[in-house]
């Protein structure tokens, strides 16, 4: 895929694409990439697709407004993309590999983004200090969902919006989170698939969360992954 594609398709959902921006995105993760692993795809047009286009397609939803987390950020997917296209959305970019951060820092700085702000720690030792403070919180390739939902739900406020983007197998993990899900108390808006390039499949969870987390959410990492929920 290239800019003009990636253009073309963000028209048909009604969005502008700023593909100078991009275009200085991609440039930037290529050249870092040589010194750091920020990322295993590095040929612009897979960058476009894999990276960019794979975080826009969930944009068409209404419900991306106010401010928004976005957890293990990694190089900013989806939560810089999304920024990138939506100015007026406000981002926070949680992420605990230092290195990763200044990239993300780096990036903020040259393509001149406000209200966005990367923090470098863990989720679950955030959520100490900002617990239900956001509109809505995403995640990719982050973790499975039981321990994702774990990791996210707590920052996110009552009647917010939890909406991780998942790979083919989304609808199996979801039944496998059935139980922690229903702890966490967040409900199923939506399931969408949808299909990138020659056929990879992607599945979009959207909940809502409907009641406060219970205070001993999140614990601690060990615990989570010793008896996920
Ligand atoms: C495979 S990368 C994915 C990065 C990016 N979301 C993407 O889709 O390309 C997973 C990221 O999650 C971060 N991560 C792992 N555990 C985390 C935690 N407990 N809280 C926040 N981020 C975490 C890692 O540092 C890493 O950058």
């Amino acid at each position: 895929m290239n800019y003009q594609e990636l253009s073309q398709h963000c028209q048909k959902m009604g969005l502008y694409c700023p593909i100078e921006s991009f275009q200085r995105y991609a440039s930037l993760l290529q050249e870092w990439n040589e010194r750091m692993n920020l990322t295993a795809i590095t040929e612009e047009k897979e960058i476009i697709e894999k990276h960019f286009l794979d975080c826009i397609l969930p944009l068409h939803h209404s419900v991306i407004q106010g401010h928004w987390a976005d957890v293990g950020s990694g190089a900013g997917f989806p939560g810089l993309v999304w920024k990138i296209m939506k100015p007026e959305l406000e981002m926070t970019l949680i992420e605990p590999t230092g290195k990763r951060c200044q990239f993300l820092r780096h990036v903020i700085n040259e393509l001149q983004l406000e209200k966005i702000k990367v923090v470098n720690e863990r989720a679950e030792d955030y959520a100490k200090l900002h617990r239900e403070e956001f509109d809505g919180v995403t995640a990719r390739a982050v973790s499975n969902l039981p321990l994702l939902s774990e990791l996210c739900i707590p920052l996110i406020k009552v009647n917010g919006y939890f909406f991780p983007l998942k790979g083919k197998q989304g609808h199996q993990e979801l039944e496998s989170a059935k139980n922690a899900l229903q702890r966490l108390h967040v409900r199923l808006i939506e399931e969408q698939e949808e299909t990138i390039g020659q056929d990879e499949r992607r599945v979009n969870l959207l909940f809502q969360k409907i009641k406060p987390t219970d205070q001993k959410y999140p614990r601690n990492y060990s615990q989570m992954k010793k008896k996920p929920l």
